[in-house]
């Protein structure tokens, strides 16, 4: 008998077939489906889990108990609680590299979205607003050759420091726990303390994972030391950023623009005060989302499934000390 797997997220139709070689599939649109009992009743069964999102912890796998193999369709796995999937041996697979090059553009889109106010003078264009030459109250500022700072020199990281330094001259700026010789020797970034990277850098951008070091990291403190003309970019998590602090920051002038594609809740409440703010560019958590992208990563997932179900792991696995003892 096919081990049996439940799919929380839709994928394409040949993805899923190609998971129904392998294992009979208990598909549902996401963990709060309409019929929560069917998804129990699945969830009982199942050796297999994949999709996106949800709270995956140690009440989650007690309905589950039969769990050998957890799939995200994601690079952050910070909706996972480790130690709980640990101590019931279900083995964790994620979606590292393919989605990076990706990220990394939606980063520079929002660098450049702030920096010369697309978003806002498109939006005035739109209403009519453009009847004579432009003058100083539509004008930007400069990205080419100003200074980035990249908190989370890692993957996605890396592929941001390429686009500063070969496509806009820019310094690089990273601030890590150790020398990243790769950023260094191909992009000549410099690693320096968080307080440098605050006070130098002109674009801030985090590409950081949520963890318990790395929650509200950036917060009023922070902020205070930014520039003033600073920019903050976060395409990492909500989280990372104290958001009560950054609208604070924002409304007080402390720096002068964010570009946000995560949030501390997503989707970003319609109240939420930055979405009333021009020098405010916020996305719908869309870093991976292109059509390529999120195919490459349902691929990927699925690819990390069916080789964590039949003991053929190479790559991808967060906690791979799990395989010498489940598997
Ligand atoms: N907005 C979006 O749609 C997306 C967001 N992401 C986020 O980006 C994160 C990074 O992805 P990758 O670059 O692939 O991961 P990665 O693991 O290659 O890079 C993360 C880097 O952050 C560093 N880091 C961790 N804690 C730190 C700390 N306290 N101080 C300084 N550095 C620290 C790590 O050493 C590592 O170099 C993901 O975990 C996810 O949260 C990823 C993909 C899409
Ligand atoms: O992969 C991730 O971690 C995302 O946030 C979505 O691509």
């Amino acid at each position: 008998m096919k081990p049996s797997i439940v799919l929380y997220r839709s994928i394409p139709a040949n993805l899923r077939e190609r998971l129904e070689q392998h294992f009979t599939v208990h598909a549902f649109d996401s963990l709060t489906p309409e019929n929560p009992v069917a998804l129990q009743q699945a969830l009982w069964q199942a050796e297999g889990l994949i999709g996106s999102g949800g709270q995956i912890d140690e009440a989650f796998l007690r309905q589950a108990p039969k769990l050998r193999a957890a799939s995200t369709i994601s690079v952050g796995y910070d909706n996972f609680d480790v130690d709980a999937l640990n101590a019931h041996n279900v083995v964790l697979m994620h979606t590292p590299t393919v989605l990076t090059e990706t990220v990394a553009d939606t980063l520079m889109s929002l660098v450049l979205a702030t920096a010369r106010r697309v978003v806002e003078v498109a939006e005035r264009v739109k209403a009519g607003e453009w009847q004579e030459s432009i003058g100083p109250e539509w004008y930007g500022v400069d990205v080419h050759h100003k200074t980035m700072g990249i908190l989370g020199m890692g993957r996605i990281g890396l592929a941001l420091a390429q686009r500063a330094h070969f496509g806009f001259g820019m310094p690089v700026l990273y601030n890590a726990r150790s020398v990243h010789q790769a950023a260094e020797q191909r992009f000549n970034a410099r690693r320096c303390d968080l307080d440098t990277l605050l006070a130098e850098s002109d674009f801030i951008c985090i590409v950081l994972p949520l963890t318990d070091e790395t929650f509200h990291m950036i917060g009023r403190e922070q902020l205070a030391k930014m520039k003033k003309s600073g920019i903050l970019i976060n395409a990492g998590r909500g989280p990372v950023v104290d958001e009560a602090a950054l609208i604070e920051a924002l409304q007080n002038g402390t720096i002068h623009a964010a570009g946000l594609d995560v949030f501390e809740q997503e989707p970003l409440p319609v109240h939420s005060p930055l979405l009333n703010m021009p020098n405010v560019v916020a996305l719908p958590h869309i870093g991976s989302a292109t059509h390529e992208t999120r195919y490459g990563m349902a691929e990927c997932a699925v690819d990390n499934l069916i080789a964590a179900l039949t003991g053929t792991v190479k790559e991808n696995c967060v906690n791979p000390q799990i395989l010498k003892t489940s598997l």
